[in-house]
């Protein structure tokens, strides 16, 4: 069985000591850096662009998994694999040629990921989970850190398994939304292979013991 990951979300970071953050992560057991990039159209809320992902990915020594939450995300790929991404995740939902968009992130030497909406059934992933790298299923509905966690994402990752199985596919499924303690363990024994974690980690007394507790739970 190979290690299950831990992504800090730079969502839920202290933009005031953004560098602190960073260090933090890159000196934990973390294995991703995860970015969060909203756009005030396809999710109610914007977070971040351009010149803070440049200065993350100046000082991560780790990858960096990017996470767009915009409509139309064809319009910056090339500009997302510039600025260090190693992983590019686009929503299901907001990709009219989803197959042409994952061939164009992979053109850049990105992998590429899909993400699912709450409501989105895992079925549509039928006919391009053979042609991605990893499945995001959003464990709340996308936009804001700091949400509960929603119970239904236990079943998609069983029903997300299997279809991986059927298919014979090579993807990684990844969660994101409300990841603690209290459901880590749990994830990963549904199928779970990463776990995205922004204010339980951020919002903790010493993030580094616990993202070294969320990967223990994980791998245990
Ligand atoms: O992307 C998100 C919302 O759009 C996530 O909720 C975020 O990455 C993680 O935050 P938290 O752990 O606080 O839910």
């Amino acid at each position: 069985m190979s290690s299950k990951l831990i992504a800090p979300s730079l969502l839920a970071a202290d933009f005031g000591n953004l560098q602190r953050d960073i260090e933090m992560v890159n000196s934990s057991e973390a294995d991703w850096f995860h970015i969060d990039i909203m756009d005030g159209v396809f999710v109610p809320n914007i977070s971040y662009g351009m010149p803070v992902l440049k200065a993350i990915s100046k000082h991560a020594k780790k990858t960096i998994d990017v996470h767009l939450m915009i409509v139309d995300p064809d319009r910056y790929i090339k500009t997302f694999s510039d600025l260090g991404s190693d992983i590019l995740t686009v929503h299901y939902e907001a990709c009219t040629h989803l197959h042409r968009t994952v061939q164009a992130i992979k053109a850049e030497g990105m992998k590429a990921g899909v993400a699912l909406n709450p409501h989105t059934n895992i079925n549509v992933l039928e006919d391009i989970i053979n042609d991605i790298d990893l499945v995001l299923i959003m464990s709340v509905n996308p936009g804001f850190g700091g949400q509960s966690f929603i119970e239904n994402t236990y079943n998609k990752v069983k029903q997300l398994k299997q279809l991986i199985k059927d298919k014979n596919a090579n993807v990684m499924i990844e969660i994101d939304g409300g990841v603690t303690n209290k459901n880590a363990k749990q994830l990963v024994d549904a199928g779970a292979d990463a776990l995205v974690a922004g204010s339980y980690v951020f919002k903790s007394d010493n993030q580094i013991e616990t993202i070294k507790d969320l990967k223990a739970l994980a791998n245990s």
